[in-house]
């Protein structure tokens, strides 16, 4: 009975809200199905004409698809729980010697959208780690298969040797270089140590930013033969990113090389995986596999970390604090990844992106937390390497005993032994007729390898846990122009949408595998896009109609009205209040719903039509790497909270024609009222969703007609969208009419 005299490594309590959560989905619940119940009436009875019927058809269907993602979002409100861990207990239950040992994996892709310097940020906050050094491995992925970021590696790692006692001894907890100095935590009167560090550090950052300026890497930067050597790998004939061998180096050798005080180093290790265009590659989830089974190779720790090379450590005892759930023996038979919130520097005072994604990396997590488990979301998640074969009790044997997770690596890493093995596991026709992707490690199939994997380890019966600590383990970067959001979020409509139409339907497999409630909270993530059905039709039908004078909601005086205003008001009531308390701001809170109205009509509707297409085979859409390259005029207006529109995008003209829509359908209408034409009771809701959708709009318009900056909305757009919008609306008249 040893175990419950010993400190307590965690706590957990179930949110006080539950309950009324719980009464208010009962009383919601009820108010849906009495409006579906009107709508029924409406379709049969009062559908006399074409048109009508065809106008309560669409308003039952954007009603039904609101319905269900009411009810599946419901599953993260039925028993949130908060969590507490407590690292300073950890090592009066486990022994420092018996830490298990952590692989880090850093994916990068493209050394201009990726600066080096940023994936070498990240890479130096993980190395500096309070853990036991020699058991932390970090594997850095190049997909961009660049000497750029390899020759910044090798720069970096000499930085390392000072960096890393530096941050020891003054124990500082921004460990990402370019976040401690800009916490002003440098100064002109600093001592001289952080005054030697910093110039360190200025003089890698210019000496890489040259070099990848001028793409190619001078005779007088190579200085050892072994660098050499490594380079000569990229001067094979026909060497492109998209065509090269498998290029493995060993940076940092945790059993020979020392840190200018004397203490070891981290394994750093360098991986581009061979890359053929005749191979599928997988984009990310490739790239994981790839450093699982080099990892596997070289030091198989049983605790993986997978990090993107935009995101940094912000507090080096996270791997500490989550020894506290993976030491937990109670937790441990299921427990398979640990994962923190994405959280962001650099997003403006508003956030007018709403690229914090609050709901999505905050406020469900908690909710799935209190069920099985949060999903995985790609980066800031610590796994126990078990779980990449088979579920808890259902091992999956990979092809080859080395890579076992449980198997141990007699030989030190830079043994050829090793180094053929890790060369062999990297090769792009390794994969062929084995499980990886399928059984084994990240799941391949849909462009949001994170959400796939973590549902289908949670489907095979693996729990997580949502580690959210009051100081942010990591942060990560946001993208700051509009076109760089949709695109990014129309990513990942496509991947969700690649999941919900597989076998793997979180409704029919999901429920089966994991039960309602954890099978609809997926299913809420897998059919996400689909609210550009609503979105679109409330952002043109009710306008429409107002252009023709015709009624298409109850009057005020109605009572199917106070229905209406009870729905309305209690989702958007709900969803404030959850923002609220999870520490956001009016502000915050009102772009946040206006970039949902806006994703509805650009990524997710154009996500949906893209995935149509894809599966008529008529297209194919990779992965593209969101940029994470600073412009300074962009981040200037970004600061300053302005849309940054600039480019030419088909999102674009979907929105503004929105914009059009809603501006002309409240004129019409009000003007109608004056005219004594329309009846305000009658046309009140319209009116006023066309207002709301004005208020919404406001970046449109001002982009429209006040801007004189490089990111306004491209004369073409505008001019498109408007002959659109006319059309449309005459179109509609017209079938009205008839
Ligand atoms: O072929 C590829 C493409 C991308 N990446 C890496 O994947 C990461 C994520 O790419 P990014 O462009 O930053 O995408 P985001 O949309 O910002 O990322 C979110 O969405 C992705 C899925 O679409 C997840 O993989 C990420 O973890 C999640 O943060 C980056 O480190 C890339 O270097 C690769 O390694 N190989
Ligand atoms: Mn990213």
């Amino acid at each position: 009975m040893e175990a419950s005299h010993a400190p307590p490594l965690h706590t957990v309590i179930v949110s006080r809200r539950t309950a009324m959560n719980r009464v208010f989905a009962v009383v919601y619940a009820t108010a849906i199905m009495a409006l579906l119940y009107h709508h029924a009436l409406t379709l049969l009875l009062h559908s006399t004409t074409f048109s009508s019927f065809l106008i309560s058809v669409c308003l039952l269907i954007s009603d039904l698809v609101l319905a269900f993602m009411w009810t599946t979002t419901q599953s993260c409100r039925m028993r949130p729980v908060y969590r507490k861990e407590f690292p300073a207990n950890v090592k009066k239950v486990v022994e420092e010697l018996e830490f298990p040992a952590l692989d880090v994996f850093v994916c990068t892709a493209d050394p201009y959208k990726e600066p080096p310097m940023s994936v070498v940020n990240t890479a130096l906050s993980v190395m500096a780690y309070d853990y036991p050094t020699e058991k932390v491995s970090v594997y850095v992925s190049d997909d961009g298969g660049s000497a750029l970021t390899l020759f910044a590696f090798i720069e970096a790692a000499k930085f390392a040797s000072h960096w890393l006692p530096f941050c020891r001894k003054n124990n500082v907890m921004e460990r990402s270089p370019d976040a401690y100095f800009a916490a002003n935590h440098y100064s002109s009167n600093s001592d001289s140590e952080t005054q030697k560090i910093k110039i360190l550090y200025e003089s890698l950052k210019v000496k890489v930013e040259n070099v990848v300026e001028r793409g190619k890497i001078g005779e007088e930067h190579i200085v050892h033969e072994r660098d050499r050597q490594a380079f000569s790998k990229w001067n094979t004939p026909g060497f492109t990113r998209h065509e090269h061998p498998t290029i493995i180096q060993v940076i940092l050798d945790s059993s020979r090389d020392r840190d200018n005080a004397g203490h070891v180093m981290p394994n750093l290790v360098y991986v581009s995986r061979e890359k053929r265009k005749t191979s599928p590659h997988h984009f990310k989830a490739g790239a994981l596999n790839v450093l699982l089974r080099v990892s596997a190779a070289m030091t198989n720790a049983p605790v993986v970390l997978t990090l993107d090379c935009d995101m940094n450590s912000n507090d080096p005892q996270t791997p500490v604090r989550v020894l506290c759930y993976l030491s937990d023996k109670k937790l441990q038979p299921k427990l398979g990844y640990i994962q923190f919130p994405q959280r962001f520097r650099g997003i403006n005072k508003n956030d007018i992106y709403a690229c914090e994604f609050k709901r999505l990396f905050q406020i469900n997590p908690v909710g799935m937390d209190g069920l099985a488990g949060t999903s995985y979301v790609g980066t800031g998640c610590f796994f126990s390497r078990r779980v990449f074969f088979g579920g808890p009790s259902a091992f999956v044997p990979p092809e080859i005993p080395q890579l076992r997770p449980e198997s141990v690596v007699e030989n030190p890493i830079q043994s050829p032994e090793v180094l053929k093995l890790a060369q062999v596991v990297a090769g792009c026709n390794y994969e062929k007729q084995t499980q990886w992707g399928f059984k084994i490690g990240v799941r391949y199939g849909s462009l949001v390898e994170d959400y796939f994997t973590g549902y289908c380890l949670q489907c095979e019966g693996w729990n997580s846990i949502f580690c959210n600590p009051e100081r942010a383990a990591f942060y990560g970067d946001a993208p700051i122009s509009l076109v760089d959001v949709l695109n990014q979020n129309k990513r990942w409509a496509l991947g969700l949408l690649e999941v919900a139409f597989s076998k793997y339907c979180p409704v029919t497999f999901g429920t089966q595998a994991m039960g309602p409630l954890m099978g609809f909270a997926y299913a809420h993530y897998a059919f996400w896009p689909i609210w550009f059905i609503p979105i679109t039709i409330y952002a043109f039908l009710p306008q429409l109609a107002l252009f023709n004078g015709i009624t298409i909601f109850p009057k005020v005086s109605d009572p199917w009205f106070l229905v209406y205003l009870f729905l309305s008001l209690g989702a958007y009531g709900q969803d404030f209040l959850d923002f609220l308390v999870n520490g956001g701001t009016f502000q915050r809170w009102w772009n946040d719903q206006r970039m949902w109205l806006i994703r509805g009509l650009s990524c997710f509707l154009f996500g949906s039509i893209e995935f149509f297409l894809k599966s008529l085979g008529i297209y194919t859409h990779g992965f593209n790497v969101t940029s994470k390259v600073l412009l300074d005029e962009q981040s200037k207006r970004y600061e300053q909270g302005v849309f940054e529109f600039g480019v030419q995008s088909p999102m674009f003209v979907a929105l503004t024609m929105a914009a059009f829509a809603n501006l002309g359908g409240f004129v019409w209408g009000i003007l109608g009222v004056l005219r004594g034409s329309n009846n305000l009771e009658e046309l009140f809701v319209q009116i006023f969703i066309a207002g709301f959708g004005i208020l919404n709009c406001k970046p449109v318009y001002h982009a429209l007609v006040k801007r004189s900056d490089k990111g306004g909305l491209p004369i073409k757009t505008t001019l498109l969208s408007m002959v659109l919008a006319v059309a449309l609306i005459v179109a509609f008249s017209f079938v009205l009419r008839n």
